[in-house]
């Protein structure tokens, strides 16, 4: 899935940068009463974008491609593109955005944007700070054993541990071997300032031949094979929640055994603005954990919790300072590992043995509602909304 979503952002940007190879003859004079832009001028522009040694970032781009589009055909007079065509959409919208504005006018712009980013892009840059890096993009899952304590850690921080359709077949399946494996407790936490955002949007623009429908209905099996991983897990589970948590990764914290949080920590779970609607059993946990008017004010209205208040409300178990917050947890959870593990699989057996098929009918539930959810124009709009924003164009 992340593969899918890196070669549709490079065929956006690789259609932006280098197709235009071949630029029509255009007047000579541009619309500015003060500059004027021959086709040379232009023609430089352009070969000039394809050398920028830094990538001037999404809206910058899409900036260059509807002046491209403007400069050489004029007004965007092509059909708009279907809604589910996300980035073509977002192009087409640029393009038409520019209206009437002639081709003499837009190749002025042109010439104007890509002067402005070769002059930005020479001046001296020192070292990046370290603040400002981007950490690389790894594997997006990183499993490891240590000290009697499994620990599956969220590893995609630029996209803020968002959740790819591969991500949840990754955690299935550490789930599955760490239910079996010598370890005493299991840990969920994430890399960098996010615990995770969620189920990432892009995982809807993957569609196959058989369309949306299939989209949906193998993101039902996906959602409540997941969850019911999450429901059966014999071992305790711990969250360690090391940063804002938005969806799914919310929801899913009632099924956790314990749920330590740093006070950075906020809790959000925006299924009404998307569209969508509760998952991970939080229907029914979150009213059983909260009491179901606080419930309804997270899940009806996605009010965002901090973390003091998803403790007072029994969410989250305990809340430690960010700045000794790695190492009060963990120093707990090594203490916690030692304890007798058959010991603590029984009692965790004996604690949620009354729960499970309830937990399952609510998983199902919950599953097949979403399926029908994300097929619908409210859904559907909304993370058209949130790509056209965020696409990597
Ligand atoms: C099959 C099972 C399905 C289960 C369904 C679950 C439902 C849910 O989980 S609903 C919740 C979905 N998540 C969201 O709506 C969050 C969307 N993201 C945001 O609102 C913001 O990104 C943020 C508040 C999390 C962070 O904002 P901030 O300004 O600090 O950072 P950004 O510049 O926005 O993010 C950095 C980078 O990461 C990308 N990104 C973040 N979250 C997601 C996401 N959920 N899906 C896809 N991409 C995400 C964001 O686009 C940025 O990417 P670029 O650097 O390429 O622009």
């Amino acid at each position: 899935m992340a593969v899918l979503a890196g070669r549709l952002a490079r065929r956006w940007c690789f259609g932006l940068l280098r197709s235009p190879t071949q630029v029509p003859a255009l007047g000579l004079h541009a619309g500015s009463p003060t500059m004027r832009t021959s086709q040379k001028d232009f023609n430089d522009a352009v070969s000039q974008v394809k050398l920028l040694k830094e990538d001037p970032g999404n809206e910058v781009k899409l900036k260059l491609y509807a002046l491209y589009k403007q400069a050489t055909e004029g007004p965007c007079n092509v059909p708009k593109p279907g809604m589910l065509d996300f980035i073509n959409k977002t192009k087409w919208d640029a393009w038409n955005a520019l209206g009437s504005l002639s081709k003499e006018a837009a190749r002025q712009k042109y010439v104007d944007l890509v002067s402005s980013l070769s002059t930005s892009s020479k001046s001296p840059s020192p070292e990046t700070p370290a603040a400002d890096r981007k950490p690389p993009e790894g594997n997006s899952l990183v499993v490891t054993s240590e000290d009697g304590i499994t620990t599956i850690r969220l590893n995609r921080p630029t996209k803020k541990n968002a959740l790819t359709t591969q991500m949840y077949h990754d955690i299935i399946a550490a789930l599955q071997a760490a239910s079996k494996d010598e370890s005493t407790i299991t840990v969920l936490t994430g890399s960098g300032d996010y615990y995770c955002s969620g189920n990432d949007l892009t995982n809807f623009t993957h569609l196959s031949a058989g369309g949306l429908e299939e989209m949906a209905r193998s993101g039902e099996v996906l959602l409540r094979d997941f969850v019911d991983c999450l429901i059966d897990f014999p071992k305790p589970l711990v969250a360690v929640v090391n940063g804002p948590a938005v969806g799914i990764s919310v929801t899913i914290l009632g099924l956790f055994d314990v749920v330590y949080a740093t006070d950075r920590a906020t809790f959000h779970t925006p299924f009404s603005h998307l569209g969508q609607s509760p998952e991970g059993c939080s229907s029914y946990t979150f009213p059983k954990i909260m009491g179901s008017s606080k419930a309804a004010e997270m899940l009806l209205f996605g009010k965002k919790l901090t973390a003091q208040e998803a403790c007072a409300r029994g969410l989250v178990t305990e809340v430690f300072p960010d700045g000794t917050f790695q190492k009060e947890v963990w120093a707990r959870l090594k203490a916690y590992s030692k304890l007798p593990p058959n010991a603590l699989r029984i009692s965790k057996q004996i604690i949620r043995k009354q729960e499970k098929e309830k937990l399952h009918a609510v998983n199902a539930e919950e599953s097949s509602v979403l399926r029908e959810r994300w097929l619908s124009d409210e859904c559907m709009n909304a993370i058209a909304s949130f790509l056209s924003r965020k696409a990597k164009l």
